[in-house]
């Protein structure tokens, strides 16, 4: 059993190619946009709304067969084709260049897998099986989805929020972990789930951060 490494991986405006157009593609490139890829996709046909993004022009959409050479300057490359040969062929190249490259009908020939994918905003959950099983992977993204609340996105703006607050104010490295630590610790996120959470001002932020400080000889005071 191949043991995954999990990575987050900014793709922004990274030139990420897709060979095929089909419903496997289409999954593909709905995550690669989401990640604000730039998308190229060779394939000489495209599913109804693959065809409706190249016509928005939101990818790069080359209507031909993929040839030797597609790899080229790739920062990711996925190979789903429903033409095993050409997915080969192309993993190889890729494999060849060092590039990373998922391999949509047999993935022990690409280098990584995709996940099921769930957001709240700033936050990732990533559901693999390592492949064991592609549609329970869903299934238990699904599952998962039920209880990550849509509170956790305000929850996550707000504790980003207060850690920049914290990382400007306080320059004690030993201090902002424990204050981190312990904005971590407040119930908040609950409080956004039961809509009891009243926003904090700017005045209260710096007085609770004062209070936690206590001791610390390094804190900013304005
Ligand atoms: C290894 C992997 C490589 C990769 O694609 O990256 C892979 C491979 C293969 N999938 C196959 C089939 C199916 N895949 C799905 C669905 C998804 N497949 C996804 C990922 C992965 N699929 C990677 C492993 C993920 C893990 O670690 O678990 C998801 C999670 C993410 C995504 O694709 O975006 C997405 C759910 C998205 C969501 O959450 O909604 C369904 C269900 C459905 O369509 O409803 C079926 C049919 C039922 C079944 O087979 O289980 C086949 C057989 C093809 C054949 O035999 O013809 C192969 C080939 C092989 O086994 O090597
Ligand atoms: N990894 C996964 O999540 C899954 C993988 N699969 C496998 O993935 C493959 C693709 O599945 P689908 O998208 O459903 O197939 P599909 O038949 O819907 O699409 C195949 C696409 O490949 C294109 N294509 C064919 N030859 C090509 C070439 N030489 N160069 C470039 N593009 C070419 C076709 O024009 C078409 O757009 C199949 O092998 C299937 O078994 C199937 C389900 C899920």
């Amino acid at each position: 059993m191949s043991v995954y490494l999990p990575i987050m991986l900014d793709c922004r405006g990274r030139r990420c190619v897709v060979i095929g157009g089909g419903a496997v593609a289409e999954r593909k490139v709905a995550g690669l946009l989401e990640a604000e890829a730039a998308v190229v996709v060779i394939s000489p046909s495209l599913t109804e709304p693959l065809a409706e993004l190249a016509a928005q022009g939101l990818l790069d959409y080359q209507q031909r067969r993929y040839a030797p050479g597609d790899a080229g300057g790739a920062y990711l490359l996925y190979a789903a084709s429903d033409d095993i040969a050409v997915n080969e062929a192309a993993a190889a190249e890729a494999k060849h260049l060092g590039i990373p490259v998922n391999v949509a009908s047999h993935a022990e020939a690409g280098s990584f897998i995709t996940p099921g994918v769930i957001r709240r905003g700033r936050l990732t959950v990533a559901v693999s099986t390592s492949g064991a099983g592609p549609a329970a992977a869903k299934h238990i993204k699904e599952t998962l989805e039920e209880v990550l609340g849509a509170e956790l996105e305000p929850y996550l703006d707000w504790v980003h929020a207060m850690r920049m607050e914290i990382k400007r104010t306080v320059p004690s490295p030993e201090m902002r972990g424990r204050l981190l630590r312990k904005l971590a610790s407040l119930d908040t996120l609950t409080q956004m789930r039961q809509e009891t959470f009243t926003e904090w001002t700017p005045a209260a932020i710096a007085s609770w951060i004062a209070e936690n400080s206590r001791g610390n000889l390094g804190l900013e005071t304005e």
